[in-house]
């Protein structure tokens, strides 16, 4: 199908209101990131499958008969129009050699491969002989959307692989973009993948990986916000390590318990996302600080709902405090219990030494030290080409992740490194030659 190699690459994301109410049907507003998960495909010895992912320590390699014997014997428990069935990854865990209830990143990000690879190739084409190499920009588990971002990247992969979507790109061309009917295909089959490392998702996350930009999220229902004004968030990982899944277990259970008391904290979670999407829809495309008290607001306000669910953390509490003493509001951002959190900054009061200096009192390396790099490149690193060292990242800036919600880029300013961009600037999902 191809001779050169193929990269495929997705963004992570910054929700900004409405995590964990939109896995119950609640609106969600969410924004892409500018730190992204790429995929390498080349083509495999013949019979064989196999798959490296450095983040989570995973190097497997299968003959694709045996993984055909396995796709013929898992194909009688589920509907392949379905969700993954519970005989069916008892199956595949059988196969890798999980443990029942493991939930390991490594062992999620194998099951979530098998699953994927052969319910799509039952249904559109053959088990492929390639290797595929996964690595990301994104922390693993802190709220950034990794584990959709994976599967977006390998749900586009393995969809083109088996023939039921197109190889867009071009001889002469650098970058290419899939159609919005295959970039839909690739969404359901990303939200899959995403049932199986998060029990429950909403499909928020693999919805801004498959498209980017800034979008309101409900019920599978996405609609691009018109207009994002220009915002600066901080970003701050507390690198407390946590995960979505028994997250999303312990609110369900919250609610089930006491639904009188915990629906109306959703319902509030989802007015507050309205409102938000109101608020930032009628502000000016670079706006002044009169704008930002409400925003502050909605964000003092959430994060107290989202400590009544149960998804709070010490340390999420502490970014709260010390940015409230700088009179800077904050929440914690994805599924919480550490991770990372959002502080919103008005324009013009913080340069970035100054908040680097006060969030210093998070203690060292609490907040953001390193960037992990992985652009696609020709040099010869450690991953065959894909250059994942993690690199000390331009002083200031890699400690300090400042997220710009904008329409487009500010006038007369470029990126500024280490920044990352939403809105209309946000790349989607894509596809590069390696070289
Ligand atoms: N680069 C990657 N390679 C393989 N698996 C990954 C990668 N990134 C994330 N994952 C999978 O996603 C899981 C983390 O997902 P989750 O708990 O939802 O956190 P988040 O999505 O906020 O990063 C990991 O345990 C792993 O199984
Ligand atoms: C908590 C939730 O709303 C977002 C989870 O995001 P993340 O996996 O923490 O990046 C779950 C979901 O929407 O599927
Ligand atoms: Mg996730």
């Amino acid at each position: 199908m191809w001779t050169r190699e193929l990269v495929v690459s997705a963004p992570g994301k910054v929700i900004l209101h409405g995590e964990h109410a939109v896995v119950l049907g609640k609106v969600a507003l969410a924004v892409a990131l500018d730190l992204r998960t790429f995929l390498r495909l080349r083509p495999g010895a013949e019979g064989r499958l196999s798959v490296s992912l450095p983040g989570v320590g995973v190097r497997r390699s299968w003959d694709t008969p045996d993984l055909r014997a396995l796709r013929e014997r898992i194909a009688a428990d589920g509907d392949e129009s379905k969700s993954p069935s519970v005989e069916q990854l008892d199956a595949l865990r059988e196969f890798a050699g999980i443990a029942a209830g493991a939930s390991a990143p490594d062992s999620l990000a194998t099951l979530a491969f098998l699953y994927m690879c052969l319910a799509i190739s039952a249904k559109y084409g053959d088990v492929p002989s390639v290797d595929i190499v996964v690595c990301s920009e994104l922390p693993t588990g802190a709220g950034l959307g990794s584990s959709a971002a994976y599967a977006v990247c390998l749900a586009a992969a393995l969809l083109m692989l088996c023939g039921a979507i197109s190889c867009p790109l071009q001889e002469g061309e650098s970058t290419a973009r899939w159609t919005e009917e295959e970039l839909t295909l690739i969404n359901s089959w990303a939200f899959r993948g995403e049932q199986v490392i998060h029990g429950n998702p909403s499909g928020v996350d693999n919805a801004v990986g498959t498209w980017g930009g800034a979008l309101r999220y409900q019920a599978g229902k996405i609609t691009p916000l018109k207009r994002v004004p220009t915002l600066r968030i901080l970003l701050t990982n507390t690198k407390v390590p946590r995960s979505t899944k028994i997250l999303v277990a312990g609110v369900k259970e919250k609610i089930l318990k006491f639904p009188a008391i915990m629906n109306p904290v959703l319902d509030s979670i989802d007015a507050i996302s309205q409102e938000c999407q109101s608020v930032l829809e009628a502000m000016p495309a670079n706006p002044s600080a009169e704008h930002y008290p409400v925003l502050e607001e909605f964000f003092d306000i959430n994060q107290h709902h989202l400590n009544v669910l149960g998804v709070g953390h010490p340390s999420l509490d502490r970014l709260c405090q010390v940015t409230a003493s700088h009179s800077l509001h904050s929440k914690l951002t994805g599924a919480g219990g550490g991770g990372c959190g959002i502080t919103l900054l008005p324009p013009g009061q913080y340069s970035p030494l100054g908040i680097f200096l006060f969030l210093t009192a998070l203690g060292g390396g609490q907040v953001w030290e390193q960037r992990n790099h992985c652009q696609p490149c020709s040099g010869s690193g450690g991953m065959g080409g894909m250059c994942p060292s993690t690199a000390w990242h331009c002083g200031l800036q890699c400690v300090i992740q400042s997220v710009h919600l904008c329409v487009s880029a500010p006038e007369g300013t470029g990126p500024v490194p280490g920044a990352v961009f939403g809105g209309a600037m946000a790349p989607s999902l894509s596809l590069q030659w390696l070289s």
